[in-house]
């Protein structure tokens, strides 16, 4: 649905020139919350101001559908946009109208009759939420309110494409989720394909189905998020799923753990999928005639899999350890000795 072939962007400054995209090349496909995750000046703005031409590219494609974004005439770039659609961190809403005209603007830019324009309003505000809202001005509403105006509006002409600039940055956690969901709901409800882009990989895994991370430009991994979390390959991969997961504290205490059970094993038991419910590690204990401490463990959800980790203490000699481990492979369950 989307193809970004070998696409660079090179800013060129009076002093300075940047290179903000670095060959990129990445296939989005129908009906995927894709999401790209960097940290600041890694150049996700800019990939995802190309996917509607409000960049070009200094070299390489932008493709969606059957159009080629990076050489569209303005005309056809114009009409393009009413199908790629775009929501951003600070909402973007026109402060001097309602909640319904601020909806209704595309829809007024587009040549919509007023009636067929004011059914679709009412359609909108209930998708979003803001039934009883129509009449507020963006400044008598929350944060997340003014998100749900915006995603109303970029939906009024019925996109093909949803681009979110760091759509949930500037709320609080709990409107974040509630924002999530939403995108989540219209994806199901109106076929749309997500892109997104954020720093925080809460919202990639919370909501994605996959995702590309980026660094200098570049997209150094990407991936399905399951795969991303449990298997992170690239160091800045590796450091967004550390921040999510916050196993920190676990980390730091082996060192008394050691000293209060010095003839046991610290072993990281890893669990995906459906596995990550099933009472596994009972059943191993119990065969095993184990004596275990659990330690600290960790069970995240992604949109559709759970999947985490469990310490645990230990006392098992060599050989045992062995069976074990294979007995929890057959149930998907990996094995790490610490240490
Ligand atoms: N119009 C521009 N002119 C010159 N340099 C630019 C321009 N836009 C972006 N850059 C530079 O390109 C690099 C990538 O910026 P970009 O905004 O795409 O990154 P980002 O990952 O979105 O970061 P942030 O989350 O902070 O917005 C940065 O070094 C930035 O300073």
């Amino acid at each position: 649905m989307i193809d970004i072939r070998k696409a660079t962007k090179i800013f060129k400054t009076k002093n300075n020139t940047i290179q903000a995209v670095d060959d990129v090349n990445l296939h989005i496909r129908e009906g995927e919350i894709f999401g790209v995750i960097g940290y600041s000046g890694a150049g996700k703005s800019t990939l995802i101001r190309m996917l509607n031409g409000l960049e070009q590219p200094s070299s390489g494609e932008v493709v969606i559908g059957e159009d080629v974004i990076s050489s569209m005439t303005r005309s056809n770039l114009l009409r393009k946009r009413q199908k790629v659609s775009m929501i951003f961190q600070h909402f973007n809403l026109l402060w001097s109208r309602t909640v319904a005209d601020n909806i209704s603007f595309p829809l007024e830019i587009a040549g919509v009759p007023k009636k067929e324009r004011a059914r679709r309003v009412a359609e909108l505000v209930e998708l979003v939420g803001l039934t009883g809202r129509e009449d507020n001005y963006p400044s008598q509403l929350s944060g997340g309110q003014k998100q749900r105006v915006g995603i109303a509006r970029a939906l009024s002409n019925r996109p093909e494409v949803l681009l979110c600039d760091e759509a949930t940055s500037a709320l609080d956690p709990e409107t974040t989720d509630e924002v999530l969901d939403l995108l989540v709901k219209i994806r199901d409800e109106m076929d749309l394909t997500i892109v997104l882009i954020t720093h925080e990989m809460h919202v990639i895994r919370k909501i994605c189905d996959r995702a590309a991370v980026m660094e200098n430009g570049r997209v150094v991994e990407t991936g399905p998020v399951i795969k991303l979390f449990q298997n992170p390959e690239h160091g800045v991969t590796k450091r967004f799923v550390k921040d999510d997961i916050n196993d920190e504290e676990t980390a730091l205490s082996f060192e008394e753990v050691r000293e209060m059970f010095p003839t046991s094993k610290i072993l990281k038991l890893g669990f995906v999928g459906s596995q990550s419910k099933a009472p596994i590690v009972s059943q191993v204990v119990k065969k095993y005639n184990l004596d275990l401490n659990i330690l600290s463990g960790n069970i995240k959800r992604t949109n559709n899999e759970s999947y985490g980790h469990l310490y645990v203490a230990i006392d098992i000699d060599d050989a045992d350890l062995e069976s074990l481990e294979k007995e929890l492979a057959e149930h998907a369950v990996t094995v790490e000795v610490e240490g």
